[in-house]
């Protein structure tokens, strides 16, 4: 189905979200914790993937702050970010096939927010997925009980077992992720939701707690303090 040349490993890196829950005050993806930005950590731990191909960051159309946060950066930048993630990721991927990607090649895709990715665990992903006819995701078993909220209380206890919490990076053909996110739409909150959506079963491959994502206002002073501690 594919071409016999080895496939590439591109990471995506979609980098135009608002930081609303955050509320750090502009793009939490430019908040600085141990000192530099949430996105400069990111890209290094990306950067020392020696796997990789090439890293591409996609930002808002106006985004100024890029470059002075992620200072050293060397990679592709495409100003072409959507309304949601999904739609970020969608126009990324558009681009990398304008810079040459194949529809074999692998891309992984890896939240700006989650600076706290370490090499090892992309190592992890791309040794379980890199001979999968479908390719997979960092995600962690939730290990506490469940609780289905209704007006501030509990409604219902949800089974918990087989759960698990979606990280990224999430690693998939270019050939296969692109149809899914067209077919997906706009709103899909992940790409192994659309690769799914077509049938597919992707990876389960574990990840870390550490793996976080930056969502609200707490999370920069763990984030802080695990940075701090390495
Ligand atoms: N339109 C969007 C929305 C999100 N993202 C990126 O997707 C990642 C995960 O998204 P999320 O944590 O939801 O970020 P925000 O959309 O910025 O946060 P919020 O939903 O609180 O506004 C982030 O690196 C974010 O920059 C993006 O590239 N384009
Ligand atoms: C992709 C993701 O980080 C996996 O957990 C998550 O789905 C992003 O969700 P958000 O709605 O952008 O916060």
């Amino acid at each position: 189905m594919y071409s016999t040349e080895p496939p590439r490993l591109f990471a995506l890196v979609p980098c135009a979200g608002v930081g609303e829950r955050a509320g750090a005050g502009g793009p939490k993806q430019y908040a600085r914790v141990a000192g530099r930005s949430l996105v400069a950590h990111t890209l290094a731990a990306l950067a020392a993937v020696e796997r990789l191909s090439g890293v591409m960051v996609v930002l808002s159309p106006g985004d100024a702050q890029f470059e002075q946060a992620a200072p050293g950066y060397t990679g592709w930048v495409e100003r072409v970010g959507g309304a949601t993630r999904a739609e970020s990721v969608a126009q990324g991927l558009a681009a990398l096939v304008d810079h040459g990607a194949q529809p074999h090649d692998w891309v992984l895709v890896h939240d700006a927010a989650r600076c706290l990715l370490q090499p090892a665990w992309v190592d992890a992903l791309i040794d379980a997925c890199q001979d999968d006819e479908v390719g997979g995701l960092l995600a962690l078993p939730v290990p506490d009980t469940l609780k289905q909220e209704a007006g501030g209380r509990v409604s219902a206890t949800v089974e918990r077992a087989g759960k698990w919490q979606a990280q990224t990076p999430q690693m998939f053909r270019l050939g296969l992720l692109r149809p899914a996110l067209v077919q997906a739409g706009a709103a899909v909150t992940d790409e192994a939701s659309a690769i799914e959506a077509l049938g597919h079963a992707p990876k389960l491959v574990r990840g870390a707690l550490e793996n976080f994502k930056v969502t609200y206002p707490q999370d920069f002073e763990l984030a802080e303090r695990l940075l701090r501690t390495r």
